[in-house]
């Protein structure tokens, strides 16, 4: 029997807030057993790269990212939103270490290639080195990860947060029970964005196509769920999409095979 470990995934209107990250650091810090931290940003970054006159741009949910941005993403995710995570569950009694994907050469990704759309400097996942993390985790550390990559050849890369978490759920499925938990603002996916209450309890591939088209799932969704399906067709054992404060009831989203 594999031992368990639970990834969480934390959004950017989480992460932002320093009320509602300290909650979900309180929340974090008391799920039992080996765990593992994903963080996002990208409210953050839009909001500094603004400051500094850099506009921000988004195509299906990435962002593209020139030289610029990717200086500000870089200081942004891998120092202050790390970093303040970092020290928040330090100060909780949990032994965190921030790393991005080029520390320890954790995470190796490949610039997205140029078709209708010129991502720049963004980067698809090539390799998690999932003993790294696994060994780390086993001394009772717990990795705490930014959305940054590194292409092998010396240049940092941006890549989505949800698929960080979902590649990294992947890699770690060989060697861990691994439970995904995407946790952000709402209650789950839901019917209908303002009604709180209109959560759907259980999503397929084929539901997911559906309600696409019917325009009810959109934006910063299509990522999380994409990436939620490879997860669970890759050996992820459970994947859940629910509200920050709930991680450890994980109502909200079941995300299936079919
Ligand atoms: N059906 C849906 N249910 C819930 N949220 C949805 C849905 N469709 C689109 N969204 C949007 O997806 C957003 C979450 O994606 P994103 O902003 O990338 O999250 P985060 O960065 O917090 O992980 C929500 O804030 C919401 O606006
Ligand atoms: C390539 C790409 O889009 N990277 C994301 C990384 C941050 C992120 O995913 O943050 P959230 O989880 O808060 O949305 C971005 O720069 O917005």
């Amino acid at each position: 029997m594999k031992e368990k470990l639970t990834v969480i995934k934390v959004g950017g209107k989480i992460v932002e807030e320093s009320e509602t990250l300290n909650q979900l650091l309180t929340d974090f810090s008391t799920i039992p057993g080996y765990k593992l931290l994903v963080h996002g940003g990208g409210r953050s970054a839009t909001k500094i790269a603004a400051q500094l006159g850099i506009e921000s741009r988004m195509v299906n949910g990435r962002r593209i990212t020139d030289l610029e941005t990717l200086k500000v993403v870089t200081m942004v995710y891998g120092g202050l939103v790390n970093k303040n995570i970092v020290a928040g569950l330090q100060a909780k009694g949990v032994n965190a270490i921030g790393l991005t994907g080029a520390d320890m050469d954790v995470i190796r990704s490949e610039k997205r290639p140029v078709k209708e759309v010129d991502y720049g400097y963004v980067g698809d996942v090539k390799v998690v080195n999932a003993s790294v993390l696994a060994n780390l985790i086993r001394q009772g550390i717990v990795p705490v990860m930014a959305p940054l990559t590194h292409d092998g050849a010396g240049s940092m890369l941006n890549t989505n947060a949800d698929t960080i978490a979902g590649e990294t759920a992947k890699a770690l499925a060989e060697e861990f029970d691994v439970t995904l938990v995407y946790c952000f603002e709402k209650k789950g996916v839901l019917r209908d964005e303002n009604d709180d209450d209109s959560v759907i309890p259980v999503i397929t591939p084929e539901l997911f196509e559906q309600y696409v088209s019917e325009g009810i799932i959109q934006g910063g969704m299509i990522p999380k769920l994409e990436n939620s399906f490879s997860a669970v067709e890759a050996g992820v054992s459970q994947v859940v999409i629910t509200q920050a404060s709930a991680i450890h009831r994980q109502e909200g989203t079941v995300i299936r095979k079919k």
